[in-house]
């Protein structure tokens, strides 16, 4: 079940560094939200807090709130492996694991949950989930082949199958393009545009067009300067952004004057 993420004046920090600071946003359920910005403003790292795999970093650490359908997922006895499964991540290479068959690549993030199936119910999630991921008509017959004889593009929307087989309800994207092909990224940004319709899609990207092609709204992250935090600039639906920014920093980046 999609979920709203509600950020209220979120610091993040790698131990006495504040890499992103202030960050207020709501993202709407059924939606793709793009985080854009130049090199180094924070973008990853604040995606990184959404589920939580910012802390795994000796001395990485939060302040503020961020609340999932109204629940803090930084809450005292909010366990982190949990916030995880309902929050999935695709990143920027596609990292199914290479020995394991593509059948256990799709099961590997249920199994790690601790759920035991049964034979059919294990095939049914393989089939749902590589459907999900549009995949299945291209591997249907070599499930039980290992997941790195898979071509780039296939080998991520077999990563996107894995992260949808744990039904979250939120999924966070990392440059999910930025190591495919141009036809591969099309066949990615197709499924972003069908994975809409049950989750909450959040995407980083460098990639102006792709920005545009596949989010409602996007977010312009900023910094100013070496050292300094990234901030969230502005923040509206994808359309303003490109075509009215409010702000000029916004207008410079989008136009390509700089970053
Ligand atoms: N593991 C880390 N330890 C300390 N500082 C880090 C770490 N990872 C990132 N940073 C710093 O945090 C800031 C934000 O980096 P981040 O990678 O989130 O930016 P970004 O906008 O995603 O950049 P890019 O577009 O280049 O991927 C930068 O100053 C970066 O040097």
């Amino acid at each position: 079940m999609s979920k709203r993420i509600d950020v209220d004046d979120l610091n993040v920090y790698y131990s006495k560094f504040l890499a992103v600071e202030g960050v207020s946003i709501t993202i709407e359920p059924r939606s793709v939200t793009a985080f854009i910005g130049p090199s180094g403003c924070g973008k990853t790292t604040f995606l990184r807090t959404i589920n939580r795999m910012h802390e795994v970093l000796p001395g990485a650490h939060v302040q503020g709130k961020m609340l999932l359908d109204g629940d803090d997922i930084y809450a005292a006895g909010v366990d982190p492996v949990t916030v995880r499964s309902q929050v999935g991540m695709v990143f920027q290479r596609p990292n199914p694991f290479p020995t394991m068959s593509i059948r256990d690549n799709v099961l590997a993030g249920v199994k790690l949950n601790g759920k035991r199936l049964g034979k059919r119910a294990e095939e049914e999630i393989v089939e749902t989930s590589l459907r999900g991921a549009n995949l299945w008509n291209e591997v249907k017959d070599r499930l039980d082949k290992p997941g790195s004889g898979l071509s780039g593009g296939q080998q991520q929307r077999l990563c996107i199958a894995r992260t949808i087989a744990v039904q979250p309800d939120v999924i966070l994207m990392d440059e999910p393009c930025s190591a495919l092909d141009p036809i591969s990224t099309l066949a990615v940004e197709d499924l972003i545009n069908e994975l809409k319709e049950k989750y909450t899609v959040v995407i980083v990207t460098h990639n102006m067009q792709q920005a545009a092609r596949v989010s409602d709204k996007t977010a312009f992250f900023n910094i100013a300067g070496t050292g300094k935090p990234g901030k969230l600039i502005e923040y509206n639906d994808t359309k303003t952004i490109f075509n009215n920014p409010s702000v000029k920093a916004t207008e410079d980046y989008v136009s390509g004057r700089f970053g």
